[in-house]
């Protein structure tokens, strides 16, 4: 995506050729911040803290990760141990299990002094992978935006809501929920996305808005109790989020919140899609509900608010009574009977055993 005149990825090589650089999301939209990352300790650091976020994001930094350690030291032991504290950083979003999985199977045949050049290489290629399967699943999400902007008249709008950020910054370039409507807003078809606020730690309000303001995609951000209201009043055409594990059967993960937004979908008829790369998919998780690890998050998240001061500074406030203790499960679990669709790499799949089994029939 573009920042100003600049194209961006979200992560990238740094010129040393071993550290990487990545945008620093924890100050948006306040602030453009990059930072360079140049060992395992610090790549633990920026995805436990959130200074990168979102599934697919997670897992190619934490690719780089393995990268590094693999210039510190190559050896198995040293590629099992970064692979375990990698892993310990994020409990719930699929990507990072996969991308150390996929780089460990990669480098073990390898012999050590030729796995550090080797790890860069493959994750540069994770890295480019995500990108062509994020601008697919935007082909596969534009087909249904353009039936929806089909039933329309002349000039109206698809109205599409949109939960958290799944957003260019959540991935290495496109997004997974925003690629169908970046790709709309090119094809000429009037899009408005409302961007929900996504408390505690606002993705919504800070980074989808920011990236849509940014792209020059009409939207308004509105409070996470909105969207039944708006979906009630024939506001909402569609809902697209994104996904941090689907499981086999087709249900899904994603940020605290998205399962209230399926229930008033499916109360109101508005159609529910989950975008997802085809890594996002748990193959060995049945059922969700009882599965899948949701992330349990310090509850200062909830108290303490990041903002922007009158007097330009970027600050936390407190919202609630100093004494108040907070709960701040970070996911929820959206049943695939709420499911309209997954929107992947190779097409709209059924939210089910079937319907993923008929997309990747290699997986069955
Ligand atoms: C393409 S990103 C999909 C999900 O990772 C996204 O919707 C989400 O829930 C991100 O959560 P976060 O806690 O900000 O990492």
């Amino acid at each position: 995506m573009n920042v100003g005149e600049r194209h961006y990825r979200t992560i990238w090589l740094s010129d040393d050729k071993r550290s990487v650089e990545i945008i620093d999301q924890r100050w948006l939209p306040h602030e453009f911040r990059i930072e360079r990352i140049g060992t395992v300790a610090g790549i633990a650091t920026a995805i436990r803290d959130m200074w990168v976020r979102g599934a697919p994001l997670i897992g190619v930094t934490a690719a780089y990760g393995v990268a590094i350690q693999m210039t510190d030291d190559p050896s198995d032991e040293a590629l099992d141990a970064v692979w375990e504290t990698l892993h310990r950083t994020r409990p719930t979003a699929i990507n990072l299990r996969w991308a150390l999985d996929e780089m460990r199977r990669f480098l073990k045949p390898l012999a050590p002094e030729q796995r550090a050049e080797a790890a860069y290489r493959r994750a540069a290629e994770i890295a480019d992978e995500d990108v062509g399967l994020n601008r697919a699943i935007g082909e596969n999400g534009l087909a249904i935006i353009k039936a929806i902007a089909a039933r329309k008249k002349p000039g109206e709008t698809v109205n599409i809501l949109t939960h958290c950020n799944a957003g260019w910054l959540a991935t290495v370039d496109y997004g997974t929920a925003t690629a169908p409507i970046y790709l709309a807003t090119e094809a000429g078809i009037p899009v408005h996305v409302y961007v929900d606020e996504t408390r505690p730690r606002n993705q919504g309000a800070q980074l989808t808005a920011w990236e849509m303001a940014g792209q020059g995609v009409p939207h308004t951000l509105i409070v996470d109790n909105a969207g039944g209201h708006l979906m009630q009043h024939g506001d909402i055409d569609m809902v697209i989020v994104g996904t941090d594990r689907t499981t086999a059967n087709g249900d899904v993960c994603n940020k605290i919140g998205t399962y209230l937004k399926a229930l008033a979908a499916a109360d109101n008829d508005v159609p529910f899609y989950v975008a997802l790369p085809s890594p996002t998919i748990d193959w060995t998780v049945a059922d969700g509900l009882a599965e899948i690890p949701i992330e349990e998050r310090s509850g200062d998240e909830v108290s303490l608010v990041w903002g922007k001061t009158a007097d330009g500074k970027v600050a936390q406030v407190r919202v609630s009574p100093d004494a108040t203790p907070a709960a701040n499960p970070a996911f929820d679990v959206t049943p695939a009977r709420l499911v309209t669709g997954l929107i992947t790499e190779r097409g709209v799949a059924k939210a089910s055993r079937e319907g993923l089994k008929a997309m990747f029939p290699e997986r069955g």
